[in-house]
């Protein structure tokens, strides 16, 4: 049994919680699930927990800090954070917020190409823990690695989760691309122009440049922009067959986080004068002022620039 059968609380009964949860449990580890909808004392689940893994999606941050809060959490409890968004109000990531509510206690970020389907069939992946505290994110790469999951350290935790995070409004777009069948060269186009836009955001929020390049920022883009199962790409998929966002959110099978990731990236962008011109476009389309076809044309008529500068 590994690390002396450290006990872990996952709190999120989604279909992420669920997977990081069965994770946990192929390593013999004692995990509990625990979910708004459960109804379970969570401070009695996590009186003798040692990590709690948060895969809540970005609605669920705050009131999760909330109770915890209520719940006066030991400062050696390791945190971890899975979810991909940025909460609406503050603009803020769910690793600032979770520092701030619990400075005291190590923190975790947990990101990288992880479509949740295809790791619950057993099929290969890797990810990445990111932490200031390099001895909490060892803990967690022992915890999660197995023989279909390959965990990685990184010490930038927020590049780590602003990767995982922005390549969600570019997954709506990529479904946009692909839903037109716009064809490979667009795709291609709209994937590597994706991810400079991806650094100008991440590195002006306080992400290094280099984690943008790895798992967590390419590595993500590429998974989530190319999988008919990412929640995202089904949304821009969707809209380009012609159905309005109320129809495809009724059908659709949990969170698209890049719905709401964009309207406050706009925020952000426009606050910090960031040049964002796919986001831009994703904005209109998600508000229902422009076609997916007009979208397209507006990202082709821009004014002619060099590639890099
Ligand atoms: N599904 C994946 O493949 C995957 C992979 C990596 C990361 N993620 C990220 O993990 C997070 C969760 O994703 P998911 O796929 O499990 O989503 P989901 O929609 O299946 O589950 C969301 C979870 O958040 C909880 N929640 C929502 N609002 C809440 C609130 N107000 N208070 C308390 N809890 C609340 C729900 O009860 C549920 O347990 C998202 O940020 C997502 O981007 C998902
Ligand atoms: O289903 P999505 O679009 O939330 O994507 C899931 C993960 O973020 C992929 O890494």
């Amino acid at each position: 049994m590994l690390e002396n059968a450290k006990k872990i609380t996952v709190i999120g009964g989604g279909i992420w919680g669920q997977t990081l949860a069965n994770l946990a449990r192929l390593n013999h580890l004692a995990v509990r699930v625990w979910s708004r909808h459960t109804g379970e004392d969570l401070g009695a689940i996590i009186a003798d927990t040692e990590v709690i893994i948060s895969a809540v999606s970005i609605k669920g941050v705050v009131p999760t800090i909330e109770k915890l809060q209520q719940l006066q959490l030991n400062s050696r409890i390791i945190i971890v954070t899975a979810t991909k968004g940025l909460e609406p109000i503050t603009t803020r990531t769910p690793f600032h917020l979770w520092n701030q509510a619990f400075p005291a206690n190590p923190l975790v970020v947990l990101s990288g190409p992880n479509l949740a389907k295809e790791i619950n069939q057993g099929l290969p992946a890797a990810t990445v823990v990111a932490s200031y505290l390099q001895k909490a994110a060892i803990l967690l790469q022992k915890l999660l690695s197995g023989e279909s999951f390959r965990v990685y350290l990184n010490s930038d935790p927020l590049g780590t989760e602003l990767g995982g995070t922005l390549k969600n409004v570019m997954a709506i777009a990529s479904g946009v691309c692909d839903g037109l069948q716009l064809g490979t060269n667009a795709k291609s186009a709209l994937l590597t122009r994706a991810l400079p836009e991806i650094v100008r955001v991440g590195t002006c929020l306080g992400g290094c440049q280099e984690t943008f390049f790895g798992l967590s920022g390419l590595g993500d883009l590429l998974a989530t922009c190319n999988s008919p199962l990412s929640r995202n790409y089904q949304v821009g998929y969707q809209l380009a067959l012609g159905l309005s966002l109320p129809e495809i959110l009724a059908k659709l099978e949990g969170t698209a986080e890049g719905i709401n990731t964009t309207e406050v990236l706009m925020r952000i962008a426009q606050e910090k004068n960031l040049y964002v011109p796919i986001t831009c476009q994703v904005d209109r389309l998600l508000r229902g002022e422009i076609s997916p076809q007009v979208a397209v044309y507006e990202l082709m008529r821009r004014d002619l620039k060099a590639e890099f500068d």
